[in-house]
């Protein structure tokens, strides 16, 4: 059984030997989520061309074989080499070196494998199946694409603001659980989706803060705000 772990890996650096379609695929999740990463392939895969063109700080694309000084202060290594004997060699290279490797032909061999995952704003929901069948795992993250939509990015970025102000204000755990689980209940997930659906509130709406999404949430801090006194004077709503 695996132990599943969200790393922060903002400014990390990272290695990928192989710049293939799986070695890009590993690439743009890990340019997502800001880490420092260095791809060292033979031959790239097209998809990386716009990546050469606009250079940028937080990535290095080498075109060489792999080194093993490549693996020299390196927080993370993906071995996605087309190559099972070379992905095999560089799990045991970092092994001695205590880096965690991810393997992309050899999950036996693999410290951690990477999960289908779907971001929603802050929420980030993951599939996986002891490497068994990966596309399982991918029709699993589709279906969850479309299961949980905007409202749920919306209501956490309302709470990114207001959950300080609730911890600090209230200091009953027992109340503030109750909170947060009616803000986290089916009935006041129905609300935020409604006033998505009223308001078209897009992505980029809530990324923006457009004034259409500042409007939604003053709603939703209205109504959290009803929630909270509903639980403090213990109203049964
Ligand atoms: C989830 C996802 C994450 C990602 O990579 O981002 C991911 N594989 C994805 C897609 C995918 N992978 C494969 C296909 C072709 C269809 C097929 O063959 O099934 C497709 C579909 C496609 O490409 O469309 C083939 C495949 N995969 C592995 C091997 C090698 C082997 O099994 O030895 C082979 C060749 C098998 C062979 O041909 O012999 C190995 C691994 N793939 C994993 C993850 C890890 C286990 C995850 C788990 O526990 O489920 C693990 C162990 C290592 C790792 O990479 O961490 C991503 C979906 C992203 C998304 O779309 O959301
Ligand atoms: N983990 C997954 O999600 C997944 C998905 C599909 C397939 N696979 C497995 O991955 C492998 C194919 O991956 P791909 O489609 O990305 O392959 P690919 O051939 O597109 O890419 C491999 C890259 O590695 C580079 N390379 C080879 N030897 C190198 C070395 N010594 N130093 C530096 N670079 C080197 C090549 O130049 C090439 O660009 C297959 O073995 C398959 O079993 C894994």
């Amino acid at each position: 059984m695996d132990y599943p772990i969200n790393l922060d890996l903002n400014n990390k650096d990272i290695l990928i030997v192989g710049g293939g379609r799986v070695g890009f695929r590993k690439f743009k999740r890990l340019f997502f989520v800001g880490a420092n990463i260095t791809v060292v392939s033979r031959e790239f895969n097209p998809a990386f061309d716009e990546y050469f063109k606009n250079d940028k700080e937080n990535y290095n694309l080498l075109q060489r074989s792999f080194d093993e000084d490549d693996l020299k202060n390196k927080f993370l290594v993906f071995a996605a080499t087309g190559n099972r004997k070379t992905n095999e060699d560089i799990a045991y290279l970092a092994g001695k070196e205590d880096i965690l490797v991810n393997i992309i032909d050899n999950a036996g061999l693999s410290d951690f494998t990477v999960p289908a995952a779907h971001y929603r704003g802050k929420l980030l929901l993951t599939a996986s199946t002891d490497s068994i069948l990966p596309a399982l795992s991918r029709k699993i993250r589709k279906d969850l694409e479309e299961k949980y939509g905007i409202e749920y990015q919306l209501l956490l970025e309302v709470m990114t603001e207001m959950r300080p102000g609730i911890i600090k204000k209230i200091s009953d755990m027992k109340i503030r659980r109750k909170i947060f689980r009616e803000i986290a209940g089916d009935i006041f997930l129905k609300k935020v989706k409604n006033i998505v659906n009223k308001e078209k509130i897009t992505e980029l709406d809530i990324n923006q803060k457009s004034t259409t999404y500042q409007k939604a949430a003053d709603y939703l801090i209205d109504e959290i705000a009803d929630i909270i006194e509903a639980f403090v004077f213990d109203k049964n709503i």
